[in-house]
């Protein structure tokens, strides 16, 4: 089977296949459970807001969908995952004010922090950072790809994982063991439902939100580092043991009374749950005495869109071979974990002293599954958009985010972004330009999407070779045969054919001279706050 698209759009992995009894009567199954069963694997929503009456019900909230207990209900054919406790009882019966439909796509969208940290298999890592040179051709002092990455050719060649399609279960008893005693699934009575569960690999992090949530006042804070529409960012200090932070505060955006929004609730328990290094580490969450709630993540000194625009010259290739490497791994550890960024831009990916770039701004991301549901459309920003998602697509997966790398590579060897559209249609318009118009030769399929008009400009030539040359006297960034296929590969029409993160990091540009350069021997940037020397 094609592997590239099993991991698009399968719901799940499976590793191993165990019944288990469950007590409709009694019901209460950990999430990992519940989403590991096809039937109950469901979508997650737009950015709504989770009503929450108090601090205690916030914090409560929070543990709850962070955590987990969600409770199913029904038999195997019918059963129902249910919102955590938090979220029912704010408001009994009507849940939330909202129609059957919305509760419906809500309680779906519940991430679950369980499901994201032990969904995976793991192996040993292959990436080719390990195998990036500095400068002068020695091999790094340090390498943060020490830790084993997942690789899913390579798991799927073991024959470790398999998805629900594939049938295949495999059971190491360890590990169905694991399964059992921490799912808590011995209940004997009422109706019972039979479940298979997934074995579960030990959890990528242990999370532990039920820990009293500490006070705000445990930081100074130093200074803003930047407001984006979700959130604003503080650097700070931890008074305890002096290390430097980022806070990041999190904005309600209705009066703060009427409720917690999802966004902030799904960046959190995404981020709570990822330990990466291409990823941006959550330490904990903290609060005030107004109840505003706080991410503390690690402090990173720079953030690439600004650094591309206070760059005198552009990046080398060497490091924007660096670059892209951390970031295709990152977002490689997204997709294999079932979650989509949706909102991939230079401003966030934050660059810190060492070199090593981190994703950050998980307030649009979400966890995938069926692609049979539709989705928001309203991701991704205008300049980073898919052409899918411009022609309004409501059916899309990880390949939204792969053509959101492309227009990165784009903008980091050419010092700007590549497709700068004021609207939708302006940013069609300029794709066009450059890439050509789609039809239905290069994109079957294009026509039946609902935004694909007949009349659309004819432009029927691809020019981005002109923009990135082999060789040039014309100060266009220069970009061998194989660098431009990585790129063409990115920024293909057709979702279906657009390079995986998994593909993009096995290409010949990252084995090809110049090396990538690794994160320890990337340039010193200067500081971007003067508190910060
Ligand atoms: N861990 C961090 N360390 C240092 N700076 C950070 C950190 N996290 C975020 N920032 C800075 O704050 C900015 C905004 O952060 P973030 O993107 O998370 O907020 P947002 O409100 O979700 O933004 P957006 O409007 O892009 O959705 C980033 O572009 C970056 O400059």
């Amino acid at each position: 089977m094609n592997c590239d698209r099993k991991r698009k759009f399968s719901p799940i992995v499976w590793n191993a296949e165990k019944e288990v009894r469950i007590s409709s009567k009694n019901g209460v199954v950990s999430m990992s459970t519940a989403l590991s069963h096809p039937k109950l694997l469901g979508e997650v929503v737009s950015d709504e807001v989770v009503a929450v009456h108090s601090d205690a019900d916030r914090i409560q909230c929070l543990q709850s969908s962070i955590i987990e207990s969600h409770v199913v209900s029904g038999s195997a054919e019918t059963a129902v995952v249910e919102p955590p406790a938090c979220l029912s009882s704010l408001m009994p019966g009507q849940r939330c004010g909202r129609s059957g439909e919305e509760v419906e796509q809500l309680e779906e969208e519940v991430v679950c922090s369980w499901n994201i940290a032990t969904s995976r298999w793991a192996s040993e890592s292959d990436s080719p950072r390990e195998k990036c040179f500095s400068d002068n051709g020695n091999m790094p002092k340090r390498s943060k790809m020490s830790s084993p990455m997942d690789s899913p050719s390579r798991t799927l060649l073991d024959g470790k994982a398999s998805s629900p399609e594939s049938g295949e279960f495999q059971r190491e008893d360890s590990e169905g063991d694991r399964a059992e005693s921490s799912s808590g699934l011995d209940s004997e009575d009422g109706n019972e439902v039979h479940l298979p569960v997934e074995s579960l690999p030990p959890p990528q992090r242990s999370v532990n939100m039920l820990q009293e949530c500490r006070s705000v006042f445990e930081y100074d804070r130093l200074n803003k580092i930047n407001e984006g529409a979700y959130g604003v960012v503080y650097r700070a200090r931890d008074k305890k043991t002096g290390e430097i932070v980022a806070l990041k505060k999190m904005k309600m955006k209705i009066a703060e009374t009427d409720g917690f929004p999802m966004s902030a609730l799904r960046e959190i328990n995404i981020l709570l749950s990822f330990h990466h290094p291409s990823i941006v580490d959550v330490k904990e969450v903290v609060m005030d005495d107004f109840g505003t709630v706080y991410m503390v993540m690690e402090y990173m000194e720079h953030d690439l869109k600004r650094l591309i625009e206070l760059k005198k010259r552009s990046f080398s290739l060497s490091e924007v071979k660096g670059l892209m490497l951390q970031l295709l791994e990152g977002v490689q550890h997204l997709h294999h974990n079932w979650v989509l960024h949706r909102d991939l831009k230079t401003s966030n990916l934050l660059l810190n002293d060492n070199g090593e770039l981190k994703i950050c701004d998980f307030g649009l991301s979400r966890q995938y599954a069926s692609p049979s549901k539709p989705y928001t459309q309203l991701v991704v920003t205008l300049w980073y958009r898919a052409p899918e998602l411009l022609l309004g697509t409501k059916q899309y997966s990880t390949a939204i985010d792969m053509w959101s790398v492309g227009c990165i590579m784009a903008e980091l060897l050419a010092k700007e972004p590549l497709f700068q559209g004021k609207t939708e249609l302006d940013q069609l318009d300029k794709i066009f330009k450059i890439l050509g118009t789609p039809n239905k030769t290069i994109w079957p399929g294009v026509s039946n999407l609902p935004g694909f008009k007949a009349n659309f400009v004819k432009q029927p030539y691809n020019l981005l070779r002109k923009k990135f040359p082999a060789t040039s006297f014309t100060g266009f960034p220069v970009l061998s045969d194989s660098g431009f296929d990585l790129l063409s590969k990115l920024l293909t029409y057709d979702p279906e054919k657009r390079i995986t993160a998994e593909a993009a990091l096995d290409h010949d540009w990252f084995h090809e001279v110049p090396l990538p350069k690794c994160e320890g021997f990337m340039p010193f940037f200067p500081a971007q706050h003067a508190q910060d020397r």
